[in-house]
C-alpha cells in the first residue's frame, strides 16, 4: 500500500487539521512558535503547486488565556464566548505568519449544517474554491456562536473531513500530538504501537482509539471516523504529530510518518458514489449535441448555453439528471441555479447571465466537479 504515501506527493489539494492538544501550550494560549513553523511549511507547499486549506482549532483555549479563565468551562455560553474571543487571536496568528510569506489569508466559520443544506454547501464551495483560485489560504473554524453540540465535543476533525468533501481534497492531513494512531491510547497503555497504514472505514481501528485529553477533547475516535467520511470523496487520511520536524514537507515526500488511512475505493469511484448518493434528482436537463460531446469528451463543466429544455421541480444545490435529446442519460450533478432561474438562462452566452437574471452566480449550470457521468 505504498502507493498511498507516493500519492501525497502527487496530489493538487490538502486540508491540513491542526487540534486544540497541538496549538497550545498546555492550555496556556496558543503556542506562536509552533504555528509560525507550519505556516512557513505550508508557505513551502504552496510554493511548489499545493493548494492548502487549513482547519485549526484553538479558539476556545486562546480565549480562556485572554479572559484569564484556568481550566475549561462547562457552561456551553461560556465555552461560546472564550471561542469568539480566542478566534480574533488565531486569526492575527496566521494573518500575520502568512504575511512574513506575502500570502492573504480568510476566515472561515462553518458548521455542520452547512454541509447538509445543499444551497450553504454549495455557497461554501464557491467560496473557497474561489480563495483558493486567489492563492489564499482559508482558515476554517466551526462557528462555535451559532452551534452547541459540536464546541461541547470539541470536534475539529469532522469538519476537517466535511471541508475535505467539500473542496474534493486528495488529503486530509490531521496534526496532533501523537506520532498518530496506535494500537490502544498510549496516554495510558506504554506497550501500544503505532498503525502506519489502514484501511478507513476498518471498523477495527474504532475500538483501538480512544478520546482526548483535557483540551482537545474528540481523541482519536473522531479523527478514525473522520477518515471514513474524508473517504467518501476519495481522500486519504493522515493522522501524525505536529511536534515532529517539518512534519507537512516530509509527508509530502512520501517519508513513512503518522498513519495513513487509505479508501477502499479509487478516487472517482469514491467520488461518483458520493455526488450520486446525495440526494434524489429533482429534475433533468436536456443538452444538445455539441454540450454532450464538451461533458464526455472534453472534461467540461455544463454551461447554461447548450442546454436545450429543462424539466422538473429543483432549487440551487440539488441534483439533475444531464441527458442527450435521445433521453440517454450523460451525467447527473448539483446545479448552481434553481429551475426558474436555469430556465431562463438555458441557451444564453455565461456572459448574459448577469443581463438576464441581475445578478452574476457561477458561469457553469453544472460545474464539472460536482458532476459525474453516466
Ligand atoms: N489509540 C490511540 N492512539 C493515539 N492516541 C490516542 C488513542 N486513543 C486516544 N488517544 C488520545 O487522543 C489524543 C489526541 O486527540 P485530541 O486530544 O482530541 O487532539 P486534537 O486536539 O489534536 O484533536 C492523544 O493525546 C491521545 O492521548
Ligand atoms: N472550535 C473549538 C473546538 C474545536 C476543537 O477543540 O477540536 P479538536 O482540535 O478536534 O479537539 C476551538 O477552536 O477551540
Amino acid at each position: 500500500m505504498a502507493i498511498g504515501r507516493e500519492k501525497l506527493k502527487r496530489s493538487k489539494r490538502w486540508v491540513i487539521k491542526i487540534g486544540s492538544a497541538l496549538l497550545t501550550n498546555d492550555g496556556q494560549g496558543l503556542d506562536l512558535e509552533a504555528i509560525s513553523r507550519w505556516v512557513d511549511q505550508i508557505a513551502a507547499l504552496k510554493a511548489s503547486g499545493l493548494e492548502v486549506v487549513l482547519v485549526s482549532s484553538g479558539s476556545v483555549a486562546e480565549g480562556m488565556t485572554r479572559l484569564g479563565w484556568d481550566s475549561r468551562p462547562h457552561e456551553v455560553s461560556k465555552l461560546q464566548a472564550a471561542a469568539a474571543v480566542g478566534q480574533m487571536g488565531l486569526v492575527q496568528a496566521y494573518e500575520a505568519n502568512f504575511r512574513r510569506h506575502e500570502t492573504h489569508t480568510a476566515q472561515i466559520l462553518l458548521t455542520h449544517e452547512d454541509h447538509s443544506n445543499r444551497k450553504r454547501y454549495l455557497n461554501a464551495q464557491a467560496t473557497l474554491k474561489e480563495l483558493l483560485a486567489l492563492g489564499v489560504v482559508p482558515v476554517v473554524n466551526e462557528n462555535d456562536t451559532v452551534v452547541t453540540k459540536e464546541i461541547r465535543f470539541g470536534d475539529n476533525d469532522t469538519l476537517g473531513a466535511l471541508v475535505a468533501n467539500l473542496v474534493q481534497a486528495d488529503a486530509l492531513i490531521l496534526l496532533t500530538d501523537q506520532k498518530g494512531l496506535f494500537t490502544a491510547d498510549p496516554r495510558y497503555d506504554p506497550g501500544a504501537i503505532l498503525i502506519s497504514e489502514a484501511r478507513a472505514g476498518d471498523e477495527a481501528l474504532e475500538a483501538m482509539a480512544g478520546d482526548g485529553g483535557k483540551l482537545g477533547r474528540g481523541g482519536m475516535a473522531t479523527k478514525v471516523r473522520a477518515a471514513k467520511l474524508a473517504a467518501r470523496s476519495g481522500a486519504v487520511t493522515v493522522i501524525a504529530s505536529g511536534r515532529e520536524d517539518d512534519v507537512l514537507l516530509r509527508l509530502r515526500e512520501s517519508e513513512q510518518l503518522g498513519t495513513l488511512l487509505v479508501p477502499e475505493k479509487e478516487p472517482m469511484v469514491a467520488r461518483k458514489q458520493w455526488i450520486a448518493g446525495h440526494l434524489q434528482a429533482r429534475g433533468t436537463l436536456v443538452l444538445d449535441e455539441g454540450a454532450v460531446k464538451a461533458l464526455r469528451d472534453r472534461g467540461k463543466s455544463l454551461l447554461p448555453a447548450g442546454v436545450r429544455s429543462i424539466s422538473g421541480d429543483f432549487s440551487r444545490g440539488e441534483m439533475v439528471i444531464i441527458s442527450d435529446e435521445y433521453g440517454r442519460i450523460v451525467a447527473r450533478g448539483l446545479v448552481n441555479y434553481g429551475v426558474e432561474d436555469a430556465q431562463r438562462i438555458m441557451g444564453k452566452a455565461s456572459r448574459d447571465i448577469e443581463s438576464v437574471l441581475g445578478f452574476m452566480g457561477e458561469e457553469e449550470l453544472v460545474h464539472r466537479d460536482n458532476l459525474v457521468l453516466a
